[in-house]
């Protein structure tokens, strides 16, 4: 697929960068440069850790509003909802930077329990339904568990915004990830005063809260220890330690080229079932929430003819394969390991935990030297899958590429058993009851809200 990026707010300027850098990496051709980052911060504390979308392409607003601080919104989404609002004309024109004529679609990406990745996100979501006639998908955080319970509350909230309004999310959960997630600490003094409200009350009835100090430099950086990362100095950037969300984000945008991407690629041979464009965007159309999945197996190099010893290039290609050092199954065990690989990549950790069986469709993308792909494992694998996943909707092709590993893709699309939505809406359910109870005052989300009884919320 060819697309265009757009991030929002910390999590989503971030990820976006990585999908650019993993990109060309991966000789990859989705977006071509095709993309923008939004942000409330200030500049300075905008763009943490960012480095391959270029400079005309980061975008800060919000600025003139009031409320907005130097670290952005606080986790607040109504604030970022008003602040996108009020510079809505000046979205619009940043969207112009981006090319919609030649793309299958486009991706916002963002942590839902961010002000201005969870509010203004949705509200940049709207607008690209507007400029962009294909469908607008949506790469979307949810937070861990130890954050601050005004976070799930935001993230509840804009979960289900993005639900509605694209045309399917795909969720990453950062606790699920957790243990890849880098020292956060200053976690607990980054709450500003919209989670302040939520959390100082949970602090009481819960011991292990973390606590939260009301005066807390409501400046402090958001975002952990990368406050090194961006220093205002230049040359401190090399020395400095990665951004602890550094691991996850590679993660994150590894799966989503894989199957977003998958056929996009520099150089590529013929395929007898490669996967395109319109088998992704089909597979996605159920919108919902989506998850991926994805495992790698390294191809064992075979050595048969001595380094020292000339092949000939008028030899059939085949032939040549055979005698030189190249990557390849090695006979009738190939169809148990592709079958095995999928197997794999549907039990790995997926982008969000949930029941497999209540998925709506399926997609599987292995990634290899074609002549790693057996066809009969490639049936085998979809066949079980058809199983497992409990629907015949179960897409599948390759994308042959020159590597030493074969990678199993698999996209689990519109599932609707998923524990982490669940936790985040309980979570947010206590936070709202806390909210009122404490202040007797009525909260603009309501507890229907929360657990995505009601369609919209803004
Ligand atoms: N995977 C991942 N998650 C992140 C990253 N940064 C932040 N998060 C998560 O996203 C949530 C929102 O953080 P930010 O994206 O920094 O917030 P924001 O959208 O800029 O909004 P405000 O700072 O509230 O204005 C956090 O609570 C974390 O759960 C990141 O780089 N990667």
């Amino acid at each position: 697929m060819k697309l265009a990026f757009v991030g929002v707010g910390g999590a989503g300027t971030r990820i976006v960068d990585r999908l650019l850098a993993r990109e060309a990496e991966t000789d990859r051709t989705v977006s071509r440069g095709n993309a923008i980052v939004f942000d409330t911060a200030e500049p300075g504390d905008a763009f943490r850790g960012v480095e391959h979308v270029p400079e005309e392409c980061r975008v800060t607003f919000g600025d003139v509003h009031p409320d907005v601080g130097p670290a952005g919104t606080g986790g607040n989404p109504d604030l970022g909802v008003a602040a996108a609002r009020e510079d809505v004309y000046e979205l619009r024109r940043a969207f112009d930077a981006l090319e919609f004529t030649d793309v299958d679609g486009a991706v916002l990406v963002a942590g839902l329990a961010g002000g201005t990745g969870g509010g203004a996100g949705a509200v940049l979501l709207e607008e690209l339904q507007e400029v962009c006639d294909d469908p607008v998908y949506a790469l979307a955080v949810l937070p861990s568990a130890d954050e601050p319970a005004g976070r799930a509350l935001t993230a509840a909230r804009s979960l289900q915004s993005f639900v509605r309004i694209a045309d399917n999310v795909v969720c990453f959960d950062n606790e699920a990830w957790d243990s890849e997630i880098g020292p956060l600490e200053d976690l607990e003094s980054r709450t500003l005063s919209y989670e302040e409200s939520v959390d100082a009350d949970a602090e009481s009835t819960d011991d292990s809260s973390p606590a939260v100090d009301a005066d807390a430099d409501a400046d402090a950086d958001s975002r952990g220890p990368s406050s090194d990362v961006a220093s205002d100095d230049p040359d401190a950037e090399d020395d400095s330690p990665p951004h602890p969300y550094e691991t996850v984000n590679r993660a994150a945008a590894d799966r989503l080229l894989s199957i977003l991407g998958a056929g996009e690629l520099e150089s590529m041979t013929i395929a007898e079932n490669r996967i395109d464009a319109s088998d992704v965007a089909r597979t996605l159309e159920t919108g919902g929430v989506s998850t991926i999945g994805q495992a790698t197996l390294e191809l064992e190099q075979r050595q048969r003819a001595p380094d020292w010893l000339p092949v000939p290039s008028w030899l059939p290609a085949s032939f040549r394969g055979w005698l030189t050092d190249s990557p390849e199954d090695s006979g009738p065990t190939d169809a148990a390991r592709v079958k095995d690989l999928v197997q794999r990549a549907v039990e790995s950790r997926l982008t969000v935990p949930c029941a497999v069986d209540s998925a709506d469709r399926t997609l599987i993308v292995l990634s290899g030297p074609p002549s790693s792909v057996s066809r009969k494992g490639f049936e085998s694998a979809r066949h079980w899958l058809e199983g497992e996943a409990d629907t015949v909707d179960v897409m599948a092709g390759d994308e042959p590429r020159d590597a030493a590993e074969l990678t199993a893709t698999v996209l689990l699309s519109n599932v609707t058993e998923v524990p982490p939505v669940e936790a985040v809406q309980e979570r947010a359910l206590e936070a709202l009851e806390l909210l009122e109870d404490r202040d007797g005052r009525k909260s603009t989300a309501n507890a229907d809200d929360a657990a995505g009884e009601n369609e919209f919320i803004w």
